[in-house]
């Protein structure tokens, strides 16, 4: 059994566009422990996304190894992949993406119906309650803030049990109160052992974690261990990019 939640082993990824190649990574070599809070950040175009998605099974490397815990990602076929995305993985994005037409509580049982199981009412109930939501339960999507929505989305994304959690700029959409709020919970979660991988933009919002890593060019090129904001700030502009 490896202790690493998630581990790269020189993973690139590169598109082939109009005008020659284009690298989106560049062989990374990286170890995400268990339970540990991970921001990453850098310049636009500088492969950040792309990461996320070749870390999650959502892209498939160019080359390279991805490995979540001991299953390697690169070999599997798509439907095993799928599966492991259902059952071990867990998203959320700047848009909630929660259907409009269901409840909290059915948008939260919505992975446990897609993962082949019939939700338990107490279990679903329990992670709307960990993310602040036990009272919201009935609600639609359009009766819930936008806090409101993304803590169900965090909600949907926990339910089952996920070996990593990540978060494709979750606080993007959200005004920095608000946003506070979603990061305190994904610093809570980390500290009760869930491993959180994340891409920001913000400073402030990559200050909640453990382990900042500056990328660019498709290459992790520097990282900091529980940075202020302001030391997060200066990194970037240092690389050339332009804190929002
Ligand atoms: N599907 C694709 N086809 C061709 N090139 C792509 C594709 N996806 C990404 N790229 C290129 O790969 C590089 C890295 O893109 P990526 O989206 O990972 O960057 P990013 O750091 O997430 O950027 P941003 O902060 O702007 O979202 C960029 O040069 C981008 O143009």
């Amino acid at each position: 059994m490896n202790h690493a939640a998630v581990r790269l082993r020189s993973v690139t990824r590169s598109y082939a566009g109009r005008s020659g190649a284009v690298t989106a990574l560049d062989a990374v070599t990286l170890d995400i422990p268990r339970g540990s809070f991970t921001a990453v950040m850098g310049p636009s175009g500088s492969g950040k996304s792309t990461l996320l998605q070749c870390t999650a099974g959502l892209d498939r490397p160019t080359a390279g190894e991805v490995f979540l815990g001991d299953t390697e990602l690169t070999g599997l076929s798509e439907r095993r992949l799928t599966l492991l995305r259902r059952s071990r993985i867990g998203f959320v994005f700047q848009a909630f993406n929660l259907l409009p037409a269901l409840t909290a509580e059915q948008n939260v049982a919505l992975p446990l119906r897609l993962a082949g199981r019939r939700p338990k009412r107490a279990e679903v109930l329990a992670v709307l309650e960990r993310v602040g939501l036990g009272g919201r339960a009935g609600h639609r999507p359009g009766e819930l803030s936008g806090g409101q929505q993304q803590r169900v989305a965090l909600a949907r994304a926990l339910v089952t049990r996920p070996d990593v959690l990540f978060g494709d700029e979750p606080t993007g959409a959200l005004d920095s109160t608000t946003g506070r709020g979603v990061l305190t919970l994904l610093r809570t979660m980390a500290d009760d052992g869930q491993t959180v991988i994340m891409v920001t933009h913000d400073p402030v919002a990559a200050s909640y974690a453990d382990r900042v890593l500056f990328l660019a060019d498709g290459r992790v090129r520097d990282e900091l261990h529980a940075p202020a904001a302001e030391e997060i700030a200066s990194r970037m502009t240092r690389m050339g990019a332009v804190p929002c």
